[in-house]
């Protein structure tokens, strides 16, 4: 049995830190970062604004997203060997369709992609307020690093209209409050995962 899970959020809402847990709690557990999937700088357009547009869905490489996507759906046991996941001993030996699969799908554009809304099982999207986002984000270093502005000029913005665009996407979306701490986060996703998904089989 397989399923796929999307934690879906605003950036620095805790996307990554709950999926790092529950990748080790979760059996044959498998993972796919959007943020992988990002164009190289010089492809990312320069908007009105002055500013790279990186949160933008054309920032991002999404066919080759949805095509690793597809790689773990036609083999996850071979899709969890080439990516240095173990796998319990019956996953090793049974046929896939005899155990249970997961793969963790984490992205702060998960729900504004249409050939992917229909992939998702059980769908996750975690929100800070503006205040505690920005003052997290003021704390990290991307590859490319925010320049003067860039929050409150393209980020922000962006996040909220994506936002509004996915409510009305029609998809089922557990959203989770992103200001509870680590533990709760954990303890209330991973309950909610046996309880709709695991214990169902
Ligand atoms: N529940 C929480 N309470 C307080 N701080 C948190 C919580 N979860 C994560 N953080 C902190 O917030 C910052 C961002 O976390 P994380 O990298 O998991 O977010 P993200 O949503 O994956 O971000 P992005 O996708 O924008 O890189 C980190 O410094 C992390 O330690
Ligand atoms: N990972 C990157 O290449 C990169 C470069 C520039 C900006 N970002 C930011 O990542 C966030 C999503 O996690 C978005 O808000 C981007 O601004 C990422």
């Amino acid at each position: 049995m397989k399923h796929i899970i999307g934690i879906g959020g605003v950036t620095n809402g805790g996307k990554t830190t709950l999926t790092d847990r529950l990748i080790k709690a979760l059996p044959n557990c498998c993972v796919v970062h959007q943020d992988d999937f990002f164009k190289p700088p010089d492809q990312i357009a320069v908007g009105a604004d002055g500013f790279k547009q990186w949160d933008v869905i054309t920032s991002l490489d999404m066919e080759a997203m949805v095509n690793t996507i597809k790689g773990w759906e036609e083999n996850p046991v071979k899709f969890a060997r080439s990516h240095g996941i173990q796998l319990t001993p019956a996953a090793e030996m049974d046929d896939p369709e005899s155990q249970v699969h997961i793969l963790i799908v984490e992205g702060f554009l998960l729900y504004n992609y249409k050939p992917l809304l229909d992939v998702f099982d059980k769908s996750y999207y975690i929100s800070i307020p503006y205040e505690e986002c920005k003052m997290r984000r003021s704390t990290r270093q991307y590859t490319v690093p925010d320049p003067p502005g860039l929050f409150d000029g393209h980020v922000w913005p962006m996040y909220l209209k994506h936002r509004r665009d996915m409510e009305n996407c029609g998809l089922p979306i557990e959203y989770l409050d992103g200001l509870k701490t680590k533990d709760e986060m954990y303890n209330q996703v991973h309950e909610d995962i046996h309880n709709t998904l695991l214990n169902r089989l």
